[in-house]
């Protein structure tokens, strides 16, 4: 039998179609929307980000700007980078890549950037509106596997989701998403979710009772297949390369294939659809500045 491909580069892509059509509108009104990104030092998953940005934004018809840093940079030097960019008007969103190297300060960093241009939403102020049921910029890996269950028609009201992963940028916010009472036209919500993390006691029990497995640990294989309840949806959020390149992500164990019903792959499940929905939101973001009603 085996599970249902969940197709992320061929959703990212008719996605992409909306978003070079609001595109060509802005230019209309002489607006170019532009992404800058700060990278410091050589994290593999951030690289490979920044590359697939670089291009995506291209083929819609808007500017990127990549910033690396040496991996030493100081935090006063990396803020100053921030301002630099916040009063870039040419800047309309900005993410400063995660990690960043254990001496610097990734808080700090988040709440320096303007947050009328926090694109990653993970300034206080659009991680607090995300909270509220009021988002300004729902950060892009949790709305692209939010799309993604929309697209495949796979119930997420009312189901049992579990997120594996409880961070500020994907787990967390993903966590939020999915078990909000959605706004009318808002992406899906009213899941009962369980967020489990490294001192969640049985995961697999968690696992096994859960209509939809989302898996952002950043550790591969942390889930396996005798993990899965037979038909479970899997979603895939991790990104590894392997010595030889090749990317993989945190579900390792091919067996999965066999007892899901639907799973997303690595390259090509929830990887696309970040970059793209992180391009919408740097068109909202052009919008905001502009003064623009939001789309
Ligand atoms: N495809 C994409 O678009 C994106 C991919 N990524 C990738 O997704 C992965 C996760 O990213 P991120 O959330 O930033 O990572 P973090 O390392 O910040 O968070 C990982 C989370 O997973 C939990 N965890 C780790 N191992 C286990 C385990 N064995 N069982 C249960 N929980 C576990 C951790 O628990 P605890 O809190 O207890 O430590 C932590 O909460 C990385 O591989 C990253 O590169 C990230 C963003 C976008
Ligand atoms: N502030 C911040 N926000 C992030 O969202 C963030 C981050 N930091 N740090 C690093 C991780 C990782 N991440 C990826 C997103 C897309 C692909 C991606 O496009 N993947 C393609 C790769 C295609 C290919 O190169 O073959 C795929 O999976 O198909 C990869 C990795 C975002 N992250």
């Amino acid at each position: 039998m085996g599970a249902t491909t969940i197709d992320g580069k061929a959703t990212a892509a008719a996605e992409r179609e909306r978003i070079a059509t609001e595109v060509t509108a802005l230019g209309e009104h002489g607006i170019v929307p532009g992404l800058a990104a700060v990278l410091v030092g050589d994290d593999p998953a951030s690289e490979v980000y920044v590359r697939q940005k670089e291009r995506m934004c291209e083929r819609v018809g808007m500017r990127s700007l990549g910033e690396r840093l040496d991996a030493e940079v100081s935090q006063s030097e990396l803020l100053e980078v921030v301002d630099r960019l916040n009063a870039d008007p040419a800047v309309s969103g900005i993410i400063v890549q995660m990690p960043l190297p254990d001496h610097l300060d990734e808080v700090e960093a988040q709440e320096r950037t303007d947050p009328t241009k926090d694109v990653d939403g993970l300034h206080p102020e659009n991680a607090g509106r995300l909270m509220r049921g009021d988002p300004r910029f729902v950060p892009a890996t949790p709305l692209g596997c939010a799309v993604l269950l929309a697209t495949y028609e796979i119930a997420v009201s009312g189901a049992n989701i579990v997120v594996l992963g409880r961070s500020q940028l994907v787990g967390r916010p993903l966590a939020t998403l999915l078990s909000a009472k959605p706004s009318p036209g808002g992406p899906v919500g009213n899941a009962t979710v369980t967020v489990c993390h490294t001192r969640t006691r049985d995961l697999a029990a968690h696992t096994r009772a859960a209509d939809v497995i989302v898996v952002a640990a950043g550790v591969a294989g942390a889930l396996t297949a005798d993990m899965v309840s037979p038909g479970a949806t899997v979603i895939d959020v991790g990104i590894h390369r392997a010595e030889d390149g090749s990317l993989h992500g945190d579900v390792t164990d091919p067996t999965v294939e066999e007892v899901a019903g639907a799973l997303t792959p690595v390259p090509g499940g929830v990887g696309p659809m970040t970059v793209t929905m992180l391009l919408e939101n740097t068109v909202r973001a052009a919008r905001i500045q502009a003064g623009l009603p939001a789309v």
